[in-house]
């Protein structure tokens, strides 16, 4: 097993590595295993094929796109683009992967085409994609890759590794800010449930990207600069039994004056508070007491407790209020509390109550703005119902079903080929949902005079632009009935050119200003397309004349069947 800082996970190019960068030299991947042998070997049995027949160099043209929404809506983040451009800088076969490939493919094979393989970059290749952190729709090309066939069809299979796990998780976690709200702290704790290393430090990073405040992975906050976050777990609670367990009795005060007997301190505000919140001291646990006066004298300034160990109302939340009143006589606010087991509507808002009355009887306003944080199993639809059924909650801990995308686990991004030696390609299918739409394309954003979008649209690369005020006819690729015109008060351009000639184009935005736009993109998307239940479909369309040719192409090279 690699270590991180070895091969696995690396931060910053290798010395000696291409850079092909023009603008700001970017770190290479940012994680090790993306690399040119990182693909399906049918694309170099595919590579092998077109270069002994001699058409390895015909001009290509790919979309990379996906056909539905995932989790039953209608919108999806896109995610994954920076690391496609990284992929870029650094595609090449290495003298090992070569010698690797010897052993794979039949010995009968060609020796000149390793040499041909170890010449390949992806220098020939242009990349142009909507920018990373946009919302993006079915059919769509969210990246079309441009370059000599043999190469593009190498890039497919990373390619799309790193799309579509990234805008999965980018759009789960923008679903949950929705439900959840702008106010409320989002924490991602998925490390533990994630699908490996790999998939743990991606959900950290695109989660992020996709509305979350902060993680628990304290390699993700290292190398992508995400805020880490943390409470502490059961097990701190349990390894606790009696207060005798505690060798350090006191505490210093903030201002550093003096020094308390803190436990003495603790069980004064005990006794006092039993009046004031209703428990009674000989039911608190001594051990979790304990564990909450040791945790508070390490980190004074961010006392945060678990109380649901034992008994939340008759022990934990006792306990705590304890420790955070002593706390306070030494001139430190605690943080809060965290619940991750029962029914967290009544909990919290019972923990809630609790603060009010802390904080009225001993004027301490603050008390009743602490922290209570939720976790355990929390899903999107958790999140809908306790909004429902009314809470407390102001910071959620999601770990399992955010990063492991449970309600669906694969976003289906596809890579097909749409031209090659500038002729137009489509392919057949029986669902007519998989029938591509042929060509190289432009896409547009058309939006409403509120700013909001209205329908996005394909045409052919030769069309001339939509233009804002202009009646525009926009068609359903497939349906001949289905059709509008639209004048929009603004038209986007959605793709950017972002490798073309061995150079990245353009700097690429940091994760923070992903995020950002993310927030931005999601803004004008109307509040329907984004509803949690039976939300509107948002209309992706084609131009007249792409529709006239996507049709005539259809016909065609589809054959006339024969009854007999
Ligand atoms: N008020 C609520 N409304 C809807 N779902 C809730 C509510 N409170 C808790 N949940 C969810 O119900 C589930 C309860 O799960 P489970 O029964 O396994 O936990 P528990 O018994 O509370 O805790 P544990 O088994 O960890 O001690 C969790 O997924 C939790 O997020
Ligand atoms: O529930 P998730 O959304 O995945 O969030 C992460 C979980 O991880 C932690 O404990 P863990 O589940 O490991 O132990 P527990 O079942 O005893 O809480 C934490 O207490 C959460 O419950
Ligand atoms: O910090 C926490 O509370 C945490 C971190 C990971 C998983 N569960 C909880
Ligand atoms: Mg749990």
């Amino acid at each position: 097993m690699p270590r991180s800082g070895d091969s696995l996970f690396q931060l910053t190019p290798k010395e000696g590595e291409p850079k092909h960068s023009k603008v700001a030299i970017m770190s290479r991947s940012s994680n090790g295993v993306v690399q040119a042998l990182l693909t399906d070997l049918y694309q170099i049995t595919m590579a092998y094929a077109y270069w002994k027949s001699g058409k390895m160099d015909d001009i290509s043209v790919f979309d990379l796109y996906f056909r539905r929404n995932p989790f039953q809506g209608e919108f999806t983040i896109f995610a994954g683009l920076e690391e496609c451009i990284k992929l870029m800088q650094s595609f090449h076969f290495s003298e090992s992967d070569i010698e690797y490939l010897k052993t794979v493919l039949p010995s009968k094979t060609d020796p000149k085409f390793y040499d041909y393989l170890a010449s390949l970059s992806a220098n020939d290749i242009t990349l142009s994609a909507v920018p990373e952190g946009e919302v993006v729709f079915p059919k769509v090309p969210l990246i079309t890759i441009t370059g000599p066939l043999a190469v593009v069809q190498l890039l497919e299979t990373p390619l799309l590794n790193l799309v579509n796990y990234a805008s999965l998780v980018a759009t789960n976690a923008a679903r949950f800010r929705m439900a959840a709200g702008p106010e409320t702290t989002l924490l991602e704790f998925g490390l533990r449930r994630a699908q490996g290393p790999d998939g743990g430090l991606s959900a950290s990073r695109y989660c992020y990207l996709g509305g979350f405040d902060g993680t628990s992975n304290v390699l993700a906050g290292k190398m992508f600069g995400i805020p880490v976050k943390g409470t502490h777990a059961h097990a701190y609670v349990t390894s606790y039994i009696t207060l005798e367990d505690l060798k350090i009795k006191t505490l210093t005060s903030l201002d550093g004056s003096s020094e308390f007997n803190f436990i003495d301190l603790c069980l004064k505000y005990q006794k006092e508070l039993a009046g004031v919140i209703g428990f009674l001291p000989d039911q608190v646990m001594a051990g979790e007491l304990a564990a909450f006066i040791s945790y508070a004298q390490a980190f004074p300034e961010g006392f945060l407790a678990l109380i649901d160990t034992y008994d939340v109302l008759k022990s934990g939340l006792p306990n705590f209020c304890t420790v955070a009143m002593a706390l306070n006589d030494l001139g430190y606010q605690a943080r809060g509390i965290r619940l991750d087991s029962g029914d967290l509507s009544y909990l919290s808002n019972e923990v809630k109550a609790r603060f009010v009355k802390v904080a009225n009887h001993y004027s301490l306003p603050w008390f009743e703005k602490l922290t209570i944080v939720a976790s355990n199993d929390i899903n999107e639809d958790t999140i809908h119902s306790l909004n429902q059924q009314g809470h407390s909650i102001n910071c959620y801990g999601i770990g399992t079903h955010l990063v492991t995308c449970q309600k669906q686990p694969a976003l289906g991004c596809v890579f097909k080929l749409v031209q090659i030696n500038k002729k137009a390609r489509i392919k057949l299918s029986e669902d007519v949902d998989k029938v591509t739409i042929p060509g190289m394309k432009n896409v547009y954003r058309l939006y409403g005079a509120d700013g909001t979008a209205l329908v996005d649209l394909l045409q052919d690369s030769s069309e001339v632009p939509p233009k804002q005020g202009d009646r525009v006819l926009c068609r359903h690729p497939i349906q001949e009935s289905k059709r509008a015109y639209v004048i929009p008060a603004s038209v986007r351009a959605l793709h950017e050119i972002w490798w073309h000639d061995g150079k990245v184009m353009k700097p690429l935005p940091t994760l923070t200003e992903l995020r950002e736009k993310t927030k931005q993109s999601l803004r004008t998307i109307r509040q329907d397309h984004k509803r949690a239940l039976n939300p509107t479909p948002y209309k992706v369309s084609v131009s007249s004349s792409l529709y006239t040719f996507i049709h005539e192409l259809w016909l065609e090279s589809a054959p006339i069947g024969e009854l007999f």
